[in-house]
C-alpha cells in the first residue's frame, strides 16, 4: 500500500509526492537561474499610463518575491527632459504608495531605476546605444546579460522605435527581446505591416506580443480546466453545447486619453479571441508554446464572423464615433463546433465589471421532465469561479428547480496562493524567455483576418442614407445598462443573454 499524506485537504500518495517535490525542485533552479543572469530592461513610454498603473507595480513584486535577477536595471526611456532619475524614482515611489503600503524593499528597488529623456521619433538611437553600454560599465553588467525593449507606447510610434532599434543595431543582439504592447496593428493589412517590420530585425523567437489577458490566471486555467479533467472535454462538442456566451462588461468609460480604438479592435480582437482558442481549439500536442499557438491558429482559421450578425452601440453621452459596445455572433466551421453560435459582448459604461464564459448546455427531451438546460459558467474576474446549473427535485414536489454547484477560486475554495496581477506573470515568463503567454505572428494576422468583413462592411456604409438595418446603426445605451436591447437580435431563437 502506498503511503499516503494530506496536502491542503487532499489525499496524497508517494509517488505524487515526489512529483511534487520535483516540480519544486524544477521552479526553484529556474529561478536560480534567472537571477543569475544580469538584464536590463528597457522601458518606453515610462511616464505612461500603463506604466504607471501596472508595470511598475508588477515589477517591484517581482522584486519582492525575488524573481528579477540580481543584477538588474529598468532604464525609464521617457519624453521628459526636465526629468532625472532622483525625480523619477520619487514619481515611481508615490506610485507605489497609492497602490500599496510603505515597505522597507521599496527604496532598494528604486535604486534599480534610471531615467533616460528621449524621443523615440526624432531621437538619436546611437545614443541610446551608449546609454546602455555606460549603464553596462557602471553596474558591472556582465556581457551576457539579457536586455529586454518594452514598447508601452502608443500604437502609432511602435514601428518608428523598431525601426530606430533596428537600425541602431540594437535587436541584433541574440540577447535581445522586444516587448510590443496591442493593438498589433489596427486591420489585417496594418498587421502584416507591422510584423513585417519586427521581421526585419528580429527572430520570432525574440519577440513577445503582449495581450495581458493571457496573463490571467484564470484565462490560463481553461487550458487545465478543458485538458485535466476528464468529465467536460466529451461534452465539449456541438453534440451536447447548444450555445456559447462571453461577456466582458467593464463600468469603466473611455479614457479622455487618446488611443481608444473601439470594443472590436480593443477587446475582441485580442482578449476576447484568445479566450475562444482556449476554450475551442483541439487539444495541443504538448504545453509548448507553439504546440498551443498552433492550435489556437487553426481555430481562427475557421472562426467567422458576419457583419449582418454585429450590433453597435454606444453610451449616453459619449462624444467620439469608436463604438463602446459590440455584440457579435461567430461561427466556427469546423467538425467539432458546426452550426453552434459563440455569441460575445463587451462593453464599457456596464453596472457592474464581469467576465464571464457561459457554455448553454442541449436540454433534455421533454418526455420526463420540464427542465431549465445546464449551463457551466467559468466565471474570470472578478470573483474567479466555476458554477454548473442542475436540475434537482424540490422536496415534496414533483417539480425541479435549478441550482448551481460553485467551485471558487480563492481560500473558500481551498486556495491560500494569491492571484498575481497578470503583468506581473508576463515580465517574469519574458524573462525566463518562455513564450507561452505571448502571440505569435500568425496568430496576430489569423485574427485581424477573421474581423476584416466587418470592418470592410462598416466602410462601405453611408451613414445618411435612411435604410441602415439594425447591425449597421449604432445604436445607444444608458450607463449602467446591459447595452443595447437590438443585440437581442442576433441570437438565434432559444437562446438569450444572461443578466448581469
Ligand atoms: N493603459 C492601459 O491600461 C493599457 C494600455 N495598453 C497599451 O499600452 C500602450 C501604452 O498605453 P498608455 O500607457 O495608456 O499610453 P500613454 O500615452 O499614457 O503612455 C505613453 C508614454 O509615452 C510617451 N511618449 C509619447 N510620445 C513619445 C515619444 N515620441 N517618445 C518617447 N515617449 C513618448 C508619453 O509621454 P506624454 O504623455 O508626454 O505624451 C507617455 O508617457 C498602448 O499601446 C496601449 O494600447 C494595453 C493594455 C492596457
Ligand atoms: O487592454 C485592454 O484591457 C482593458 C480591460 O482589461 P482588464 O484587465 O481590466 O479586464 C480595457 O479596459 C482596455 O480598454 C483595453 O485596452
Amino acid at each position: 500500500m502506498s503511503e499516503q499524506s494530506t496536502v491542503k485537504g487532499f489525499n496524497t500518495s508517494a509517488s505524487e509526492k515526489v512529483a511534487m517535490d520535483l516540480a519544486s525542485a524544477k521552479a526553484l533552479e529556474a529561478k536560480i537561474s534567472v537571477r543569475q543572469k544580469d538584464l536590463i530592461f528597457v522601458l518606453f513610454g515610462a511616464g505612461g499610463n500603463l506604466a504607471s498603473l501596472k508595470l511598475f507595480l508588477a515589477l517591484f513584486q517581482s522584486f519582492k518575491e525575488e524573481k528579477l535577477p540580481a543584477n538588474f536595471t529598468i532604464l525609464a526611456v521617457d519624453l521628459n527632459p526636465e526629468m532625472t532619475s532622483g525625480s523619477f524614482r520619487g514619481w515611481v515611489r508615490q506610485d507605489l504608495l497609492d497602490k500599496g503600503p510603505e515597505s522597507e524593499e521599496m527604496a532598494a528597488f528604486l535604486e534599480h531605476i534610471v531615467y533616460f529623456p528621449f524621443n523615440v521619433l526624432t531621437g538619436n538611437y546611437q545614443s541610446l546605444k551608449d546609454k546602455i553600454s555606460g549603464l553596462e560599465t557602471e553596474r558591472k553588467v556582465s556581457p551576457n546579460r539579457k536586455i529586454i525593449y518594452f514598447l508601452s507606447l502608443l500604437p502609432n510610434l511602435f514601428e518608428p522605435t523598431i525601426q530606430g532599434l533596428g537600425q541602431a543595431g540594437l535587436l541584433a543582439d541574440e540577447n535581445a527581446r522586444l516587448a510590443v504592447e496591442k493593438p498589433f496593428g489596427s486591420s489585417l493589412e496594418s498587421a502584416q505591416k507591422l510584423n513585417a517590420i519586427i521581421l526585419q530585425y528580429c527572430q520570432e523567437s525574440q519577440i513577445y506580443r503582449m495581450d495581458h489577458w493571457l496573463g490571467k490566471e484564470t484565462v490560463q486555467n481553461l487550458l487545465n480546466f478543458r485538458f485535466a479533467n476528464g468529465i467536460f472535454e466529451h461534452l465539449w462538442s456541438r453534440q451536447f453545447i447548444d450555445y456559447i456566451e462571453i461577456t466582458a462588461a467593464e463600468t469603466v468609460l473611455v479614457p479622455d486619453g487618446r488611443g481608444y480604438v473601439g470594443a472590436l479592435k480593443d477587446m475582441v480582437v485580442n482578449h476576447l479571441f484568445q479566450l475562444i482558442c482556449l476554450l475551442l481549439m483541439e487539444p495541443p500536442n504538448s504545453l509548448s508554446a507553439d504546440d498551443i499557438r498552433d492550435e489556437k491558429v487553426k481555430l481562427l482559421r475557421v472562426l467567422k464572423a458576419d457583419p449582418k450578425f454585429t450590433i453597435r452601440g454606444y453610451y449616453e453621452g459619449y462624444d467620439r464615433t469608436e463604438e463602446t459596445y459590440i455584440a457579435l455572433k461567430l461561427m466556427v466551421d469546423n467538425y467539432r463546433w458546426q452550426g453552434i453560435p459563440i455569441y460575445v459582448r463587451p462593453w464599457k459604461g456596464a453596472k457592474n465589471k464581469e467576465t464571464e464564459i457561459s457554455a448553454h448546455f442541449k436540454g433534455v427531451p421533454s418526455t420526463l421532465f420540464t427542465a431549465i438546460p445546464n449551463t457551466l459558467v467559468l466565471r474570470l474576474q472578478p470573483d474567479e469561479a466555476i458554477s454548473l446549473t442542475w436540475n434537482v427535485k424540490v422536496p415534496g414536489e414533483p417539480n425541479n428547480r435549478q441550482k448551481s454547484l460553485d467551485f471558487l477560486y480563492n481560500s473558500k475554495g481551498g486556495f491560500e496562493e494569491t492571484i498575481p496581477e497578470a503583468y506581473q506573470t508576463l515580465i517574469e515568463s519574458m524573462i525566463e524567455g518562455d513564450r507561452t503567454l505571448f502571440v505569435r505572428a500568425d496568430e496576430v494576422e489569423a485574427q485581424w483576418a477573421v474581423v476584416m468583413p466587418i470592418l470592410n462592411h462598416w466602410e462601405t456604409l453611408t451613414i445618411n442614407n435612411g435604410h441602415l438595418s439594425e447591425s449597421d446603426i449604432v445604436h445607444t445605451y444608458p450607463v449602467g445598462s446591459d447595452g443595447p436591447t437590438a443585440a437581442n437580435q442576433i441570437l438565434e431563437p432559444n437562446h438569450k443573454w444572461r443578466s448581469l
